[in-house]
């Protein structure tokens, strides 16, 4: 589904270059949701930008379903942002001028689609969502969870080969960030939606089949989860911990 290689980014801050991504390799399987995870300043952020092609990188290849977005032009990447990838952020990012139905309505209304065929696909999310209820409502008379489970629904509108999530639960309490951790196991589950997140939410990539730890720009370590949550959650933990209290017991 997605496929990393060999991926090298840099920033240039005036004479100086910093390497951020340094032989970044990974993939991600169809109907897997996969955390990064790793301390701040390891390079998660910038990875999901040069997966997404918002800033550009020196080496490597970035492969959706086989395809190198790298080699795409700027007209071909907006139509893969758009129809190929869904993407939730950390501040919902949603239009507080179009109600719930028709923030999720978005990609379709980009994509030209036919009204009716919009209002089905947006139906049928708004129930998977629990959020059939406030379709009428904006997103200021929401709460933080039920923007978030808005903009989980949009990104699904186009069913595309991936979501990407940029800390979707930095902002919101913990009652509202299981509710959204729900909506991603509901769209993996109903939808076989494939789910790549950044986060620094343990709790959250403790839901995850995978967690991909990335520290000095590289990938430090792949945990799996083998199926006992509570278990995966500690294993996170003990690993983020060691890293946060600069360990370097590693695999260089
Ligand atoms: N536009 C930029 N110009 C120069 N340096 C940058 C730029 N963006 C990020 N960096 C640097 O690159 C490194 C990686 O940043 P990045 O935001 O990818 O890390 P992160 O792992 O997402 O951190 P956090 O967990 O704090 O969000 C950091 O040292 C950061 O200061």
């Amino acid at each position: 589904m997605l496929e990393v290689k060999k991926l090298f980014k840099s920033y240039t801050t005036g004479k100086a270059k910093y390497n951020v991504l340094k032989d970044v390799n990974f993939k991600v399987r169809k109907g897997e949701f996969v955390a990064v995870m790793g301390p701040s300043g390891s390079g998660k952020t910038t990875l999901l930008n040069c997966i997404s092609q918002y800033i550009p990188y020196e080496k490597g290849e970035i492969l959706l379903a086989d395809k190198d977005l790298g080699k795409l032009n700027e007209e071909q990447i907006a139509k893969v942002r758009n129809e190929r990838l869904g993407f939730v952020f950390q501040d919902f990012m949603l239009l507080d001028g179009l109600n719930v139905f028709e923030n999720v309505c978005i990609p379709q209304v980009i994509k030209e689609a036919p009204y009716q065929q919009m209002e089905s696909k947006a139906e049928l999310l708004l129930e998977l969502f629990g959020i059939k209820d406030i379709a009428k409502k904006y997103p200021t008379e929401i709460s933080g969870g039920q923007r978030q489970r808005t903009a989980v629904a949009r990104a699904l509108m186009n069913d595309p080969l991936m979501i990407l999530a940029d800390e979707p639960t930095g902002n919101l309490d913990s009652r509202s960030s299981e509710a959204v951790i729900g909506a991603f196991i509901e769209a993996k589950k109903k939808l076989k939606a494939t789910i790549f997140m950044v986060t620094h939410d343990s709790f959250a990539a403790s839901h995850c089949d995978r967690v991909i730890v990335m520290r000095d720009g590289k990938v430090y370590i792949e945990l799996i989860n083998k199926g006992n949550r509570n278990e995966f959650h500690q294993e996170l933990l003990n690993v983020l911990g060691k890293l946060n209290g600069g360990d370097r017991d590693d695999n260089e």
